[in-house]
């Protein structure tokens, strides 16, 4: 008996020790490296020439700093709501294991130090643009949009949506029709990867009071807007191949994932299994990165009818 009241204090006090583990999972580091790899074809797409190395490194850091900075931010203002979800109850925060104090302190180095690297390596429209982002996803989409409306995600996806232009304006010091369609895309893409994960959720965000679409309209008006969005999303990512931007590889690696995306969210829609609103969820983070992998081929490997 007192061995195993003494194993339990001993496991209890190991839970309550703060790691960089702690600090590392607030940044939201998988959420982060995708947005690096958008940031980078941005980057790789605005010049014909490669990459010069500085902007290339300093970009990427500065870029990653500044998204994780409002990564940590979004772990401190959801705090409550996070301790009541299942999904989110372990974080840092929400557990008490790292002080709210101690995350605004992280938050606010990895900014400042993301900024000035921007800004002195990079050049300041890409710096200005950065922090405009982390305003967006830190304060007017966790802050306000969140908790207001459930078009949150649509409005508050821009942020989200951002690296790409933010990985070309590190390049060429200019905002162009380009970049931003590949923000469209991803501005397209966001509700349907975020709403397949809310139906799933949906009873967690109920009882969080987060007013979530399937909460506010019930799960069967979300799929309709789930598959309203993949066809939309189908549409918008012909856009590159029509405006001549990108050829023939993208064409057929965009037009795959769009069906497998569109068989998902059909799925989804008219023959759900209890686990279909996950696998879309999953299958959206797949479609997304091999979307701009395939960006990435087709830029370097000339090849058209
Ligand atoms: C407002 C816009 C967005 C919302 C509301 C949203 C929401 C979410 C949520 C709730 C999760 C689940 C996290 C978890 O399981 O703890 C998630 C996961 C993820 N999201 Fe999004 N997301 C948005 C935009 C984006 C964007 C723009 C990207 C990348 C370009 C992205 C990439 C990912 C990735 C990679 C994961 C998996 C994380 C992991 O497994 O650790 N999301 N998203
Ligand atoms: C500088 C820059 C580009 C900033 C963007 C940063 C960023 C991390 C965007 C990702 C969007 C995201 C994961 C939203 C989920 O938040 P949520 O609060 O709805 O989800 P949660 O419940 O998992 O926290």
């Amino acid at each position: 008996m007192a061995k195993s009241v003494s194993l339990h204090a001993r496991t209890s006090r190991q839970q309550n020790v703060v790691t960089w583990r702690d600090y590392y999972e607030m940044t939201k580091p998988n959420v982060v490296m995708l947005l690096l790899l958008t940031a980078l074809v941005g980057m790789c797409l605005a010049t014909p020439s490669w990459v010069n190395a500085t902007v290339l490194i300093c970009g990427l850091l500065g870029i990653g700093m500044l998204s994780a900075s409002a990564a940590v931010i979004n772990h401190v203002v959801d705090h409550k709501i996070d301790s009541v979800m299942a999904r989110t109850f372990n974080r840092p925060v929400a557990k008490g294991k790292v002080s709210v104090n101690n995350a605004l302190w992280f938050a606010g180095v990895l900014g400042v130090v993301g900024f000035v690297v921007l800004a002195l390596f990079v050049n300041m429209l890409t710096a200005w643009l950065t922090l405009a982002s982390l305003v967006g996803y830190a304060f007017i989409y966790t802050m306000y949009l969140k908790r207001a409306t459930p078009q949150n995600i649509v409005i508050g996806g821009l942020a989200g949506a951002a690296p790409p232009l933010l990985g070309w304006t590190a390049v060429t010091g200019e905002i162009h029709a380009h970049a931003l369609l590949l923000v469209l895309i991803i501005f397209t893409w966001t509700p349907p990867h975020f709403w397949a994960l809310a139906i799933h959720r949906e009873k967690d965000y109920a009882k969080a009071k987060v007013p979530m679409l399937p909460v506010t309209h019930g799960v069967s008006f979300t799929k309709t807007s789930v598959l309203l969005y993949t066809v939309l999303l189908g549409l918008v990512c012909l856009l590159p191949y029509l405006t001549g931007m990108s050829d023939l590889i993208y064409l057929i690696g965009s037009s795959v994932l769009n069906i497998g995306f569109l068989y998902y969210a059909l799925k989804l829609k008219f023959d759900a299994e209890p686990q279909t609103a996950m696998k879309t969820f999953r299958f959206s983070i797949i479609h997304l990165m091999v979307l701009f992998v395939v960006l990435l081929l087709d830029h370097y490997i000339p090849l058209s009818l």
